[in-house]
């Protein structure tokens, strides 16, 4: 299995429950969702007219539609020779969920790391069992709730992009349909550092005892 990688760096988790964490980003090519106020729109093509080699891409940020094929074996020898020293993985993108992440996960976690996936709940989630699933859900976008269900019913943490009243609604009736929302960590987070989003974020969070996640590494201007 080959994946398309968009790229991979070392940075701090900036945003949900693992936030401060030390970690290493692994992001897939490819997203077919279109949320109108993404941050990673360069991600969202799969030209190939923009394939380029691992050397290109891996061991720094950058925010180009370029990507490369690579096996496991080449991702876990590539975070192997830059000489990281995170032991948290979070495989983003893009939807990283549209791949099969079986074969690179087992191999991610056999090698020592654990693994966070960020993911829309527009596919379903094919991962080792023991991996971390954050659902940012797309709610009413491609998937439907059948995918949308399966996909919240595993996660262990929502964190909910957050701009007006009609997104918090929206997690609510998508709560009310889950079997057992106690056991999972619910972090809103405002879009785009917008002042009246985290406004409304913090307030919320402080009435529902949720968490707040603010995409610290936007304002540390880290990677
Ligand atoms: C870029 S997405 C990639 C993973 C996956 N496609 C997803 O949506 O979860 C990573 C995270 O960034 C969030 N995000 C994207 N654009 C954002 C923005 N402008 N403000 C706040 N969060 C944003 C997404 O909701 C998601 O939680
Ligand atoms: N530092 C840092 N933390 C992140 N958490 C989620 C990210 C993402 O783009 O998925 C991200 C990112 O791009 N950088
Ligand atoms: S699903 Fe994720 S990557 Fe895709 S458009 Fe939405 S926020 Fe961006
Ligand atoms: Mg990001």
């Amino acid at each position: 299995m080959r994946y398309p990688v968009n790229e991979i760096f070392q940075s701090i988790q900036g945003e949900g429950y693992f936030t401060g964490v030390p970690a290493v980003f692994v992001r897939l090519q490819g997203c077919p969702v279109g949320c109108s106020w993404c941050d990673t729109r360069h991600t969202w093509t799969l030209d190939p007219q923009l394939e380029v080699t691992p050397e290109r891409l891996v061991g720094r940020s950058n925010c180009s539609s370029s990507w490369c094929k690579m096996t496991p074996q080449q991702i876990l020898g590539s975070i192997r020779h830059l000489g990281y020293s995170a032991k948290h993985i979070v495989l983003t993108g893009g939807e990283p969920c549209q791949y099969d992440l079986l074969p690179l996960t087992i191999a991610l976690i056999d090698a020592g790391f654990t693994i966070q996936i960020e993911t829309s709940g527009t596919f379903p989630v094919e991962a080792d069992p023991g991996c971390w699933v954050t659902l940012s859900p797309k709610i009413g976008m491609k998937g439907g709730f059948e995918v949308l269900d399966s996909v919240l019913a595993m996660a262990q943490e929502i964190k909910h992009p957050v701009a007006m009243e009609k997104h918090i609604q929206q997690l609510d009736a998508l709560l009310a349909r889950c079997p057992q929302p106690h056991n999972k960590v619910i972090c809103l987070q405002p879009i785009s550092q917008q002042p009246r989003a985290t406004a409304l974020a913090v307030q919320i969070c402080i009435e529902r005892n949720w968490r707040l996640s603010v995409q610290m590494h936007k304002y540390l201007h880290l990677d």
